[in-house]
């Protein structure tokens, strides 16, 4: 089933602001969608779309199969939302705010329950929330995000301000949230956070979709492949650039670099040159970061068409 489909979606604030300009979004259900975009590109419009606390400009906008604004009450109960910047009572409880948010969501949760799920022990939440830092206040948020166990997660910059450590510890409860079959849709502006954890992503460019694919799919559209680096000894009796997937090969130095547009070619490569019987000493690959690919759709002068949709509904990128 679908989680989220939007059609043709647009926000205009004024007549000068075209925030979000006619979006077609289509997210699974079960997936971990990453929605990328820097700063304005009109990802918290979206969002507030999505939730019904801004309404279109044009445009329609389906979640778990319901009108976002028909269905409204009914949605409410089953999506959960990490705002951006939220913001919680420093001197109240981390217990206290798990349960004010089931009084809220009129729901049956054990707060102990919901607590443990966040990774949040009972002398944590004995504590008053000023005292936690900001990746145990971001679990918190999550944690009351979790309450009622929506289908539908939101999370609107769930990284920003957080350590490597909260990153990752944050990275790690959405996957498990996932792996029990809850949808989730991320907005970061920053690549390297949603790298590791979405299914796919979608880039907004000026509230325009500029592409929709997985990480690995969007590096190879752009051609920010992968380096794989070996140390071989003696000579190489192989045709290393005639591997599918091999953009370059260089020797120097005991060294050979083989620069790949499809990351699949590296364990090509290496098995390639094991048949051949070069002797491999050492092996070393760097992927491209999600920013080159990232650099390259939101530039200006990248050479790359918005995403379409074809009749089917299947996205695809132009190069
Ligand atoms: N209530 C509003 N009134 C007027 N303009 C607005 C309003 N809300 C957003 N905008 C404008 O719409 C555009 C998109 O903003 P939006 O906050 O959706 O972007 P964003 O991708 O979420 O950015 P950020 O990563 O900084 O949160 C920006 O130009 C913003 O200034």
């Amino acid at each position: 089933m679908t989680a989220i489909e939007t059609t043709d979606l647009t926000k205009r604030f004024g007549d000068d602001i075209l925030a979000v300009d006619g979006l077609d979004l289509h997210v699974d259900e079960g997936e971990v969608f990453g929605f990328l975009g820097p700063n304005g590109a009109g990802k918290s419009t979206t969002i507030d779309m999505l939730l019904d606390y801004v309404r279109p400009t044009d445009g329609t906008a389906t979640v778990l199969g319901m009108d976002v604004h028909e269905d409204s009450a009914a949605l409410r109960e089953r999506i959960g939302v990490l705002p951006d910047g939220i913001s919680l009572y420093d001197r109240l409880t981390g217990r206290r705010h798990i349960e004010f948010a089931i009084e809220w969501a009129d729901a049956g949760d054990d707060p102990g329950a919901v607590l443990a799920r966040v990774g949040l022990t009972e002398s944590d939440a004995a504590r008053p929330i000023g005292d936690y830092s900001k990746g145990m206040q971001q679990r918190l948020a999550l944690g009351m995000a979790l309450v009622g166990d929506p289908d539908l997660l939101i999370l609107d910059e769930p990284t920003s301000g957080l350590d490597p450590h909260g990153i990752r510890e944050l990275r790690e409860l959405v996957r498990r949230e996932a792996a029990n079959g809850t949808t989730v849709f991320f907005s970061s502006h920053i690549l390297d956070q949603v790298d590791a954890v979405c299914d796919r992503v979608g880039i907004l460019y000026e509230g325009e979709l500029v592409a929709v694919d997985t990480v690995e799919g969007l590096r190879t559209t752009v051609g920010a492949g992968s380096e794989l680096r070996l140390r071989v000894a003696g000579d190489i009796d192989a045709d290393v650039a005639a591997t599918a997937g091999v953009d370059s090969v260089q020797l120097s130095g005991g060294i050979l670099r083989v620069t790949c547009s499809d990351s699949r070619a590296k364990a090509r490569v290496v098995t390639q040159l094991t048949n051949a019987g070069v002797d491999i000493l050492d092996v070393d690959s760097e992927d491209a970061s999600l920013e080159d690919v990232f650099t390259a759709y939101t530039s200006e002068s990248n050479g790359l068409e918005p995403v379409n949709a074809d009749p089917d509904g299947v996205r695809e990128v132009i190069p």
